[in-house]
Formats: C-alpha cells, structure tokens, sequence
C-alpha cells in the first residue's frame, strides 16, 4: 500500500510582469517589459539612471499602475527604499508595528527586530540611529508582515562600505529564514553579484539580459567566474554603467 505524506501548501511567492508600458506624457519609461520573479528568487534589477528601475519596483508594489500589459503579484508585498522613511515621532518598536494587527503583533515586531540585530533598541527613536540601524528598522518594518515579495530600492546605496556588506550578510541570512522572493534595485555591480540567484539588467525600458549566478559564497568573492559576469554585466550596462 502506498502512503501519502501530507504537506504544508506552499504559498506562492515571485511576480509575473508582462508586456508592461508605462509612460509619462511622451516618454516611454516601460516598453513591452516582460520579467518573471521566481518562487523564492532573489532577483537584481542594475540599470542606469534614470532609465525606470524605481518605475518598475512602484508597478510591482501597486504604488502606480502600468498603461498597458499585466503585472501578477502576490498579495503581501513590501517595500523598503533607499531613505529610511521612518517616523520620527514614533519609537523603533512602533515604526514596525505600525499597521499591523492582533494580540501578538508587538511580539513578532520584538522578533524581528532581535533578527536584524536591534534587540534593546526597541525604544530608541529614529534619529538616534545610524544609517545602517535605520534601515536595519525599515527591513525589520517589511519582514513583520510576512511579505511574499519584497522590493528594494537602492536600500544601502546610502550606507558606508563596510555597513554595507554587514547588510549583505543580512540580508543572506533573512533569505534562509523568511521564504520571500525579493526585487533588489542596484547601481552596484558587485552588490548584484554578492547577492543574486540572478541579475537582469534594465536597458531601453525593458530587460536586456539575464544571468543566473551559480557561484558559491568564496566564488562571489573572488573568482575568475566572478571576473567574467563582472565584465559582462558592466558590457550590459553600456557606457553609463562604467562608473
Ligand atoms: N511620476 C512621474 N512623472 C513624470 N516622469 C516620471 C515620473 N516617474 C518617473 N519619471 C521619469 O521616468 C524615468 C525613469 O525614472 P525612474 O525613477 O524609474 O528611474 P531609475 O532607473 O529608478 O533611476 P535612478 O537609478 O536614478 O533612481 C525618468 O526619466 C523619470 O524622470
């Protein structure tokens, strides 16, 4: 007789964006973008300026809407932006309970906050944080919910280096624990490869190319394949991106 083992249904996680055209009066910022997100997939989004990143991240958290095409997104979605955008006049802990409901909720807030490193810091008002603490608030703002997906826009593209990497190691170690698909919007060619199951490059309002990163956490470091995606991603990127 053959057993049946009953499973957990798995929500789904990721986006689905096709055809998608948004415009401003003549310009056309989106044209006919297609980019499907995973289940669980960490996907880099590098672009030039300007050349519709944040446009993009906005449709996907129903911020804006696109004139043509379809955008499918789960239902729980966060977001977390290069600035903190917390409230001044509210305690850490209250920025991230903020919206949220039921007798347990200040408990999942001290949760989260213990896993972004902020244990103790819970009463602290915003402006007595660093840059790096700040948006530590803002992820543990986002994760709180259990979003399916979440987005990034340049969130440590104002952070100094070395907070910067600590926050890779976050964000790496948030990944294993919080099974969402997250959009990372980057300048930054070695953030994209440190971090991505795959970077999509962003060029003439739509995705131009697409590279999966099967490198090991020693390989993202250094490697002669890490080389390489470098070169490549900085050709994708054209002339603008060679800064
Ligand atoms: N609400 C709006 N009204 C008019 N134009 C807009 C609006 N939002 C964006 N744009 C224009 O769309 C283009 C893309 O902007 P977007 O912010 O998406 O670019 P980006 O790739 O995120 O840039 P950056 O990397 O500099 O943040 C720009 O030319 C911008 O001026």
């Amino acid at each position: 007789m053959s057993s049946t083992v009953a499973t957990e249904p798995r929500r789904q996680t990721g986006a689905v964006v096709e055809q998608v055209v948004r415009q401003f009066g003549d310009r056309v910022v989106l044209d006919r973008l297609d980019l499907t997100i995973g289940d669980e997939e960490l996907v880099i989004l590098l672009g030039p300026s300007g050349c519709g990143k944040s446009t993009l991240l906005r449709l996907l958290a129903g911020l804006d809407r696109p004139d043509g095409g379809r955008v499918e997104v789960p239902a729980r979605r966060a977001i977390v932006f290069q600035a903190d955008r917390l409230l001044p006049w509210q305690r850490v802990l209250r920025n991230v309970t903020l919206g949220l409901h039921g007798p347990d909720a200040e408990q999942r807030a001290r949760d989260v906050l213990a896993e972004v490193g902020l244990a103790g810091r819970e009463k602290a008002w915003p402006k007595e944080l660093s840059g790096g603490e700040a948006q530590r608030v803002s992820l543990a703002r986002a994760l709180v919910s259990e979003p399916e997906l979440v987005l990034l826009d340049e969130p440590f593209a104002a952070l100094d280096a070395i907070t910067r990497l600590r926050m890779h190691d976050l964000v790496r170690a948030l990944r294993t624990r919080h099974h969402a698909a997250m959009l990372l919007v980057t300048h930054d060619v070695d953030e994209a490869i440190a971090l991505a199951d795959r970077i999509v490059v962003m060029s003439n309002g739509r995705i131009g190319a697409s590279h999966e990163v099967h490198l090991g956490a020693a390989d993202r470091e250094a490697s002669v394949a890490r080389e390489e995606l470098r070169a490549r991603l900085l050709e994708d990127l054209g002339p603008a991106g060679q800064h």
